[in-house]
């Protein structure tokens, strides 16, 4: 599990190995780990460290003296480095010790021609000649702001930041690989926003644990690969403010059948999903659930989903009966009478017998007020802001829920009492207990039509399979929505490595990666 803190929880960590150690030696140790993972970058991509260009982009605080330290240790090895000042300010050691190991120093000259003062003697270079030097390098270090940076990047480095992303991302392949020092300049570390221009990187070096803003949506987009640095921190006893899911913590939560196990032991779930106007919504979420590993899957329709269903997945049982666990709603349409209804009615005698119960696309307009949190929400952002816009006052829209998502994740659950998964990029879930988790495991081309259906599927199936699990402790419904994303995300890598995927190919995906999840693990 990858554990993402606030730059306060860090800092509070920092604080005792930064008294009881010499000045500078955790800055030290941070830079040498962050350029010997920058050397083995150079090594993939060039060769060899030696005779290779690295600029340093470096902003007032610590998180450019990190960036200096680091180009003075890339320098040693014999690459040349250059370092771009932004500000006024400069770490005062890093820049002695890149300068003694042969680095060079610019500072960028502002609009009005002059460079800033206090620049200390470096020599002055047009913003254009300063972005022409990074993007013909091989490596640009991100070392403008870390986690003290307050909203997005501003003056100077907002604007080299600016056209060198810009510039970046118009190029063709073979441009330099951007690292991040710490985080990508200029994001809210605690909260992932983003407010302003951003260096998309390809690879961020955290230190000392990761923070929560480099898993959280939409900051998450631009992180690149993640490596955290061990510096010793010690963090227990801090509550975490988000998590990601690893394959090993899926195995921990998924249910094995036993060697004694028949199917309703295994977990029934009950599906009430599809329209006439929508029929594939309702194979797409039994497939979900078949597919994801449901003991058994009862399907209630009308008779030409009904008839669909079965002929795409014979294993479905038509009809009413004893169920462990509900998904209702990929594909209802709320003016569909007779499905809406059957939605209403099932969820209705869910709440009383307290089962717990997926409710996806149509399905949300139907809940009623309140909710217990084993009732388990996963819209997309446009759905989202819909149920909160319905329920307050608030116009909001999508785009605000893109911008926000954990924002508005935790105001949806704090409107209805269910546990809220937010399907995304990055999928945010928010659970009893303000329990946070966010999972970018599924590739872009997962944004597909149907392919939330078989999300709602599985869930289902991992709902109905620890069903007495979740209503003893809810705090386990934010874990499995978090588990069958992952399981879900990597599905789609698996049914089409790097091309695109239909929904249906994502079901039928699931059982070689729950397989995967599982493998070396003994049975629950
Ligand atoms: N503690 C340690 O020992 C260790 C720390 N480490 C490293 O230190 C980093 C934290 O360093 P830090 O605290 O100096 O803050 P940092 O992120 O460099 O920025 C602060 C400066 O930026 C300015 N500024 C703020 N917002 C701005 C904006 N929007 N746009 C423009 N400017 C803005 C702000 O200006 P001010 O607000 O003061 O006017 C201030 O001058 C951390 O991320 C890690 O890399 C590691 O080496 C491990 C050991
Ligand atoms: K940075």
């Amino acid at each position: 599990m990858i554990l993402g803190y606030t730059a306060a929880q860090v800092r509070a960590a920092e604080q005792p190995l930064l008294e009881s150690g010499p000045a500078g030696a955790l800055m030290e140790r941070a830079a040498f780990a962050l350029a010997v993972r920058v050397g083995r970058l150079l090594r993939e991509r060039r060769g060899r460290v030696r005779g290779s260009a690295v600029v340093l982009l470096v902003g007032p605080g610590n998180n450019g003296g990190d960036a200096l330290h680091a180009g003075a240790e890339l320098a040693r090895r014999g690459a040349r480095v250059l370092a771009v000042l932004t500000s006024t300010r400069a770490h005062d050691a890093g820049l002695a010790a890149l300068v003694a190991a042969g680095g060079r120093v610019v500072t960028v000259v502002g609009e009005d021609g002059v460079p800033p003062a206090g620049a200390g003697g470096a020599e002055p270079v047009w913003l254009g000649d300063a972005i022409a030097e990074a993007s013909a390098c091989d490596v640009v270090l991100d070392g403008l702001l870390g986690i003290g940076a307050r909203g997005g990047l501003r003056g100077e480095a907002a604007e080299l930041v600016l056209l060198l992303a810009e510039l970046l991302a118009d190029d063709a392949p073979g441009g330099p690989a951007v690292v991040a020092v710490d985080t990508p300049s200029g994001v809210g570390v605690d909260d992932g926003a983003v407010a302003g221009p951003l260096l998309p990187a390809d690879l961020t070096v955290t230190f000392g644990a990761a923070k929560a803003g480099l898993l959280l949506p939409p900051a998450s987009g631009v992180v690149g690969q993640v490596e955290v640095v061990d510096l010793g921190l010690d963090l227990v006893g801090r509550t975490p403010a988000v998590a990601r899911l690893e394959r090993d913590d899926v195995a921990a939560l998924w249910p094995v059948p036993g060697a004694s196990a028949q199917k309703y032991s295994r977990g029934v779930l009950g599906v009430v999903a599809g329209t006439a106007a929508y029929p594939g919504a309702g194979v797409l979420t039994v497939s979900g659930a078949v597919r994801g590993g449901a003991g058994m899957v009862r399907y209630l329709g009308p008779p030409g989903v009904t008839a669909a269903v079965l002929s795409a997945r014979p294993e479905v049982v038509a009809g009413e009966g004893r169920v462990q666990a509900w998904a209702l709603g990929p594909g209802v349409d709320p003016h569909d009478r007779v499905q809406a209804d059957r939605v209403r009615d099932v969820l209705g005698e869910a709440l009383v017998q307290g089962l717990p119960v997926v409710v996806d696309a149509g399905g949300l307009s139907l809940l009623p007020g309140r909710v217990p949190p084993w009732v388990v929400l996963t819209p997309h952002a446009g759905e989202l802001a819909d149920l909160v816009s319905v329920r307050t006052d608030e116009e909001v829209g999508r785009a605000a829920v893109e911008a926000e998502p954990l924002r508005w994740a935790r105001r949806a659950r704090e409107l209805t009492g269910a546990t809220v998964l937010l399907k995304g990029p990055t999928t945010v879930v928010v659970g009893v207990h303000d329990a946070v988790y966010a999972q970018a495991d599924g590739p872009a081309w997962l944004a597909t039509a149907g392919s939330g259906d078989v999300l709602t599927g599985l869930l289902g199936a991992l709902l109905a399979g620890r069903a007495a699990d979740v209503l003893e402790d809810p705090t386990l419904a934010a874990a499995l929505a978090a588990a069958a994303a992952l399981v879900h995300g990597r599905a789609a890598e698996r049914a089409q490595p790097g091309g695109p995927v239909s929904a249906l190919a994502v079901a039928d995906a699931l059982p070689a990666e729950v397989a995967a999840v599982l493998d070396g693990r003994g049975a629950r």
